[in-house]
C-alpha cells in the first residue's frame, strides 16, 4: 500500500531524513518510533504530501504521490493530528462533517448521506455527549478524539497518526489504540502511527520502524526492534524488556540512573 525509496530531506541543507525505504502492506498497522528529532515527524509530512522530498520517491498503492490531486489524495490518506482541527466556533458534529469534504462536490453536497457514517463514529469514539458542543471548551483528550473521528469519516485507504495518545491518560489511550485497531480490522485501512511509548507500539504493531538521527536503524517485528541493546544504542538508556504475561510481546521497563 505504501512503498518509500531512497527519501532524503533536508531543512536549511541539514539532512533531517536520509537514505529512508520501507514499505506498508495493505492492513498493516505499521510504527515509527525514535528518540527526539529523529525525524519521524517529518517523515509523517512527506507521506501525507504536506511536505516535498528533496530525493527519493513515495507511493501510493502503486501511484506516485505527487500525481494525487488534493481531493484524490484526502480519499486515499488522512492524519490524525489536533493542529489540524479548526480553530474556533465549530461545533463537535460541524468538525467531524467537514472530515468528508473530499467526497462532496463544489456546493458541499455528496452522493450518498454520509449522517449514518458519522452517527457511527460519533457513537463509537464516546463522542455522542460533545456532538452538539463546541470544540474550544473541550479538553486535550477529548480534542484527540475528535480528531480522530474527523480522520475516520474521511473512510482513508490509509489513517496516519502522529502521536496519536498524546494528551490521553492510560484509560484512553488504550481505547484509541483499541478502536484504530477494531476500524482497521473491519475496514482493511492501513495504518501508520508515530508512537512515543515503546510499549504501545509493541502492543499494536505489526512491524516498527526505528528511526536515529533521520537515518533508519531497523525495520522489523516489535521482538525484533525493542531489544534492549537496540534501545540504549539510539536511546541512551538501558531498558529492561520483559515479556508481557498475557500478549507474549516486548515490553520494557526503564531503569533510573545513578
Ligand atoms: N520546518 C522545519 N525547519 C527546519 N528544521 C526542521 C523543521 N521541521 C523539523 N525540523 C528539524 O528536523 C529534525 C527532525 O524533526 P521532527 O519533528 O521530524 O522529529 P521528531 O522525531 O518528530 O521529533 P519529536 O519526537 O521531538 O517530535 C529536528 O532537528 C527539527 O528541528
Amino acid at each position: 500500500m505504501i512503498q518509500v525509496s531512497g527519501l532524503h530531506k533536508s531543512y536549511n541543507q541539514t539532512p533531517v531524513l536520509q537514505d529512508i525505504q520501507f514499505s506498508v502492506s495493505k492492513g498493516e498497522f505499521f510504527g515509527i518510533i525514535g528518540p527526539n528529532g529523529s525525524g519521524k515527524s517529518t517523515l509523517c509530512k512527506l507521506i501525507s504530501g504536506v511536505v516535498g522530498m528533496d530525493q527519493g520517491e513515495i507511493r501510493l498503492d502503486g501511484k506516485l504521490l505527487t500525481r494525487y490531486s488534493r481531493k484524490e489524495l484526502a480519499r486515499m490518506l488522512a492524519v490524525l493530528e489536533q493542529e489540524a482541527l479548526p480553530p474556533v466556533g465549530f461545533l463537535v458534529r460541524e468538525v467531524l462533517e467537514m472530515g468528508r469534504f473530499p467526497y462532496q462536490n463544489w456546493l458541499g453536497e455528496e452522493a450518498l448521506d454520509p449522517t449514518p457514517l458519522i452517527d457511527e463514529i460519533i457513537h463509537m469514539l464516546n463522542l455522542s455527549e460533545l456532538e452538539q458542543r463546541s470544540l474550544d471548551h473541550l479538553s486535550g483528550g477529548e480534542k484527540q478524539r475528535v480528531a480522530l473521528g474527523k480522520a475516520l469519516v474521511q473512510k482513508p485507504m490509509v489513517l496516519l497518526l502522529d502521536e496519536p495518545t498524546t494528551y490521553l491518560d492510560i484509560g484512553y489511550q488504550i481505547q484509541l489504540m483499541d478502536i484504530v485497531r477494531s476500524w482497521q480490522k473491519t475496514t482493511q485501512v492501513t495504518v501508520v502511527a508515530v508512537l512515543h511509548d515503546l510499549n504501545l507500539a509493541s502492543l499494536y504493531c505489526d512491524r516498527i520502524l526505528m528511526l536515529h538521527k533521520g537515518r533508519q536503524v531497523s525495520v522489523g517485528s516489535p521482538e525484533e526492534i525493542l531489544r534492549s541493546s537496540l534501545i540504549e544504542d539510539v536511546y541512551g538508556t538501558r531498558p529492561i524488556v520483559l515479556e508481557h504475561p498475557v500478549h507474549h510481546l516486548p515490553q520494557i521497563m526503564l531503569q533510573a540512573g545513578g
